[in-house]
């Protein structure tokens, strides 16, 4: 029997950092097939705890702001090189996918195992990304916890932020990166 393409894909998938990536990112379309790609994540109870907001292209300004706002949050006198840096992180990657956990905390099925599902999903996007030619990655960036963040994406007490998903044309590769082998991790039982 052949084996899948997928297989390969899997095999060889690399996260992309935002900085190595560029214009075009994927479009609408493509994105909304990332979403119902996410969707199919294992989900134990069928409790969908997740979900997902796109930043539009014009609320990178407003993206860059809010990231300034956590820097202050989290270092009451960062240096002007450290809000710049916190600046430009809204406008590295040309589409940004904010990825929130919605736990039911008064579910029977463990919150581990609601956390688990977005992390599913995070990986169905970004596996479904590089089958559609891009590049991505995840990053919580260190500020998903701030109130600034929080306030921002508009979350409920009860969510919370995981971080984002930069996707965009890969144009500087990265280099390929050594796996555990799988009988370091795998053992008869
Ligand atoms: C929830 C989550 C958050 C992450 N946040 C960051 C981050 O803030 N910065 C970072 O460099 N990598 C972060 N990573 C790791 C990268 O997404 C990526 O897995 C790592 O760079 C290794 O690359 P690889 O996926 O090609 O193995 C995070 C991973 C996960 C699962």
């Amino acid at each position: 029997m052949t084996p899948h393409p997928v297989l390969d894909l899997i095999l060889s998938r690399r996260s992309v950092a935002p900085r190595r990536l560029a214009a075009p990112g994927p479009s609408a379309e493509q994105i909304h097939t990332l979403v119902a790609c996410a969707v199919t994540a294992p989900d134990h109870g069928d409790l969908r705890p997740w979900r997902f907001l796109r930043v539009a292209p014009g609320s990178r300004d407003r993206l860059a702001e809010a990231f300034v706002a956590a820097k202050r949050e989290l270092e009451p006198e960062p240096t002007d090189v450290a809000l710049e840096r916190a600046r430009a992180k809204a406008h590295k990657e040309p589409e940004t996918l904010v990825v929130i956990f919605r736990p039911d905390r008064a579910a029977s099925i463990p919150v581990q195992e609601q956390a688990m599902s977005v992390g599913a999903a995070c990986e169905n996007i970004l596996l479904a990304a590089e089958a559609m030619g891009y590049g991505g990655m995840l990053i919580s960036g260190g500020e998903v916890t701030t109130r600034a963040l929080r306030d921002a994406f508009g979350l409920a007490a009860s969510e919370e932020l995981v971080g984002f998903i930069g996707l965009g044309t890969v144009a500087n590769p990265p280099g390929p990166r050594e796996r555990p082998a799988p009988e370091d991790v795998l053992a008869e039982w």
